[in-house]
């Protein structure tokens, strides 16, 4: 049976799981699109094949709905949809923050509801997306989320209940690597290397690093211990992290986007 899918605000990560969708066999006339400028709809009709539609139309043909608005546009959207979805249809949000009774309180009693937290490496199909039931969400219904999202990487379920940790981990988690390069190029360039010299540096010790982390079986401290010389140049480095606060520094950081995802729980909060 064909499944039609619809993306509904489709900007960055909608556009994303879009392509990877397309990518892994989705056949592009089964995935509308929606969003909010006539000029945008051209560009992923254009880019991808897809059909654009309303948000009205997507709930009546698609049976899949999967939401990719800013949490604060949620409500809105919601508004709009709650009259044309049937109750067979599978809603699943990707947005922060917003839990699957804000769904379930606003559609049809019984719809299906399951939330995800994806990332921007979907873009290059290494996505870490977590998915989480609502109350009607049934195993079936988690396996055709787990067939969609395991087009832009791997998926791991998790009870709701750790979804606002997740999103500050895994899905906010990029930017944190990203700013680390900023960072590190900077400390290039302080030491006298050029930009562009620092950037490539630093950008093939992360992938080497991640590839370690994720294939070499070892735990992340044997890792650093087997890079750590006595009287060597990296335990010196060590040293200046760990005076400066940098571990203490991550923990905050993480339980701030953590704090700010249970925040945006309202879909309200600018
Ligand atoms: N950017 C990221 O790294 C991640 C974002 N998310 C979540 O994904 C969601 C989308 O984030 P982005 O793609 O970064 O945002 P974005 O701003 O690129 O995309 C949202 C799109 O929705 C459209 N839109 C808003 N209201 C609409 C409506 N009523 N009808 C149709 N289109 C509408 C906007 O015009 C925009 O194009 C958010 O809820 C965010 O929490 C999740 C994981 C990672
Ligand atoms: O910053 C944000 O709110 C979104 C959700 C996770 C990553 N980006």
């Amino acid at each position: 049976m064909t499944q039609k899918v619809a993306v509904l605000g489709t900007g960055k990560i909608g556009e994303a799981l879009l392509s990877g969708m397309i990518g892994a066999g989705w056949a592009p006339t089964d995935l509308l699109v929606t969003a909010r400028r006539r000029e945008r709809a051209d560009e992923l009709r254009a880019r991808h094949g897809v059909t654009p539609v309303t948000n009205a139309e997507a709930a009546k043909t698609a049976d899949t709905l999967i939401l990719t608005v800013k949490p604060q546009d949620m409500g809105t959207l919601l508004d709009e949809l709650a009259p044309h979805v049937p109750t067979d249809r599978l809603v699943i949000s990707g947005a922060a923050g917003i839990p699957t009774s804000f769904f379930e309180e606003r559609l049809a009693p019984g719809t299906p509801v399951v939330r995800v937290m994806t990332n921007t490496p979907a873009l290059v199909d290494e996505a870490m997306s977590v998915i989480s039931a609502g109350t009607h969400a049934t195993a079936a219904h988690l396996t055709h989320t787990e067939e969609i999202f395991g087009a832009v990487g791997k998926t791991l379920r998790v009870p709701e209940s750790q979804q606002d940790a997740c999103t500050a981990l895994s899905g906010s988690g990029p930017a944190y690597f990203f700013y680390l390069v900023e960072a590190m190029t900077d400390a290039g360039i302080l030491l006298g290397l050029p930009r562009d010299k620092a950037h490539d540096l630093i950008v093939q010790s992360a992938i080497g690093a991640a590839k370690m982390l994720r294939d070499s079986g070892e735990h992340p401290v044997k890792l650093r211990e087997n890079v750590t010389s006595p009287a060597g140049t990296t335990i010196n480095a060590i040293r200046e992290l760990e005076s400066h606060g940098v571990r203490a520094a991550l923990i905050a950081a993480l339980e701030a986007a953590r704090d700010r995802s249970r925040e945006l729980a309202s879909g309200t909060k600018d």
